[in-house]
């Protein structure tokens, strides 16, 4: 079907604006639809550019962005990959948090996504055929914004995440952003701020739970499975109760993962392997406390423990290193209301001779003294300059991780671990954090954001044609990051940068492929890891419409 003038300028994935050339304008009916100017993409770029430093917020600066995503989706990552380190944290956390908190007063777009409603089970399918439009999915990020990041329940509003997550997916791996789709599932609100604000966009009910909700997750699986057979389904922000049951119930059957629980696990792993390549010990001889033990805190431990017991250890000799710390101060087996997660670090009361007043961090680092402390709480701030002292106090290199996001929930700041540890601690924080500049040395602070392992991860599967994704395929993921970082820098980051992104991602999705192709888990033939993640590479360059 050949396409009018207006409808080739009105699609982002085809658009090229100023630079369809003089030819392309005679043979798509685009003469005199535009100035006569016909400019390059370096050309468009820097103009762009030159508008996106205009703006005086951050805010604005997304808009902007998103405005260009909407219209020229090439030009927005050419963009976007000219200044990566840059344009993570606008389209990406942090600035993500304020465009979802505010996205009744700023909608003006869709965004292609795909909005699913739990009060219309039988439109599911039509819901995602019609958002796709024919294109090929090979990547789904769907959320229910129950737990957008650590901000709590966000209804409809939260499909920003999921079209955020999809814009790294794109500059840090390369995936075709025409073979992507982001889902909203309206499962309803408990926020109450959303269902009394009249201009709430999605459904005016509180969320349901349950039987029901079950029901339609697995209505929108089949769907999404039936209509892109070929996709990846990455699972973001779904509530504590619900987001483990949803991974288990599908994990063995088709290739799917959630970004908070595995994609976290790995990024942490793969830090505290960084961590202890500077401080050259043992991850044998560390003691892991896990403060907030929800979705992302189990699902570190969870990564942490299969790494000690590929090192040698017994499970219950691996489980001895963790310490789970919730609400309700240390974990122990006779606690009420845990987890199923949780079940597996609980610790025993007849371990401690003041078990009882274990109730908080203070007290747990007291009795424990981790030399690795881990903060997925969304409590702002926990991580005092005295718990830090003592944790200090009793280990050489402290590795604090305080990873809750956005920005106003940290557990810590960089730049305050650095100076209350007298330079030792080994920090990675959820957000971009600046150098620290302390006693002459500079200390680089890696970003401990799931973002560093996902999109590598996830192209890798895809590149692959992985049938599922098993524990193996993440430890190697987790091992891939190594060696890029020199160590005995002084104030070296346990990770590496986020300006190397593109390039640690496609090694990361080597790693991932191949070890999809040694485990035969691959759906077409394929002999070549290296070569199907670059066959499957997609470049920010416009290209012939046919
Ligand atoms: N940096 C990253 O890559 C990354 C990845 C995932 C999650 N996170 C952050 O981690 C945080 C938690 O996310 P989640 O998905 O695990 O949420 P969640 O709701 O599943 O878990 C949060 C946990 O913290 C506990 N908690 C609440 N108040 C507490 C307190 N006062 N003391 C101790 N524990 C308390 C809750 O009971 C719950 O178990 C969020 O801020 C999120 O942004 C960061
Ligand atoms: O979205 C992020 O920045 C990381 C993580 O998935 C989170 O929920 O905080
Ligand atoms: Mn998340």
């Amino acid at each position: 079907m050949t396409q009018t003038a207006d409808q080739i300028l009105n699609n982002p994935f085809l658009n090229k604006g100023t630079a369809f050339t003089k030819e392309e304008r005679q043979a798509l009916g685009l003469t005199g639809t535009l100035p006569s100017k016909v400019q390059t993409i370096e050309e468009q770029t820097t103009q762009a550019y030159a508008q996106f430093q205009s703006k005086a917020t951050r805010l604005e600066k997304r808009i902007f962005s998103m405005n260009l995503f909407n219209e020229n989706r090439t030009l927005f990552y050419h963009l976007m990959d000219q200044h990566v380190v840059e344009f993570m944290p606008v389209v990406y956390d942090p600035v993500v948090a304020e465009s979802i908190e505010q996205y009744n007063e700023l909608f003006l777009d869709p965004q292609n996504a795909a909005f699913v409603s739990i009060d219309d089970p039988d439109d599911i399918e039509a819901t995602l055929k019609n958002a796709a439009e024919g294109r090929d999915i090979r990547l789904v990020v769907v959320t229910d914004a129950e737990g957008i990041l650590g901000m709590g329940d966000w209804g409809v509003n939260g499909v920003d995440i999921a079209v955020g997550k999809l814009m790294v997916y794109t500059a840090a791996a390369g995936i075709d952003p025409s073979q992507v789709l982001p889902v909203s599932i309206d499962a309803g609100t408990n926020n109450q701020k959303l269902l009394d604000d009249p201009l709430y966009l999605g459904n005016r009910h509180k969320r349901v739970y349950g039987d029901q909700y079950y029901d339609m997750i697995d209505k929108f699986v089949k769907a999404e499975q039936k209509l892109f057979p070929d996709s990846l389904l990455h699972w973001e922000d779904f509530g504590r109760a619900n987001a483990q049951v949803i991974l288990d119930k599908y994990k063995d059957d088709i290739a799917t993962f959630n970004d908070d629980i595995q994609g976290t696990g790995m990024v942490v792993l793969a830090g505290i392997l960084g961590a202890l390549n500077i401080s050259k010990e043992s991850i044998k001889d560390q003691k892991i406390l896990s403060f907030g033990a929800g979705t992302a805190g189990m699902g570190i431990a969870n990564q942490i423990m299969d790494e000690l017991m590929q090192a040698g250890l017994t499970e219950e000799e691996a489980k001895q290193h963790f310490y789970a710390v919730d609400k309700q101060g240390l974990l122990f087996d006779d606690t009420e209301d845990l987890t199923p997660a949780q079940k597996a670090f609980t610790r025993k009361r007849s371990e401690f001779s003041n078990a009882d007043e274990l109730t908080n961090l203070e007290a747990v680092v007291k009795a424990v003294h981790p030399t690795v402390m881990i903060g997925t709480s969304t409590q702002p701030g926990t991580f005092t300059e005295s718990i830090i002292k003592e944790m200090a106090a009793h280990t050489d290199r402290p590795i604090i991780f305080p990873l809750s996001n956005p920005t106003k929930l940290a557990e810590a700041k960089a730049e305050d671990l650095i100076k209350w540890t007298d330079g030792r601690a080994l920090v990675a924080t959820g957000i971009p954090a600046d150098d620290v500049e302390y006693k002459g040395v500079t200390y680089q602070i890696g970003q401990g954001n799931n973002a560093l392992m996902y999109p590598g991860l996830g192209f890798g599967l895809i590149a692959s044609t992985a049938k599922v994704l098993n524990n193996e395929t993440l430890s190697a993921a987790c091992h891939a990051l190594g060696g890029i970082v020199d160590t005995d820098k002084p104030g070296a980051a346990v990770l590496p940068p986020v300006s190397k992104i593109t390039e640690f991602s496609q090694s990361l999705a080597e790693v991932v492929a191949q070890s999809v192709l040694d485990q035969n888990l691959n759906k077409e033939p394929i002999s070549d890891a290296k070569q199907a993640v670059a066959d499957m590479k997609w470049m920010p360059e416009y290209k012939a419409i046919k």
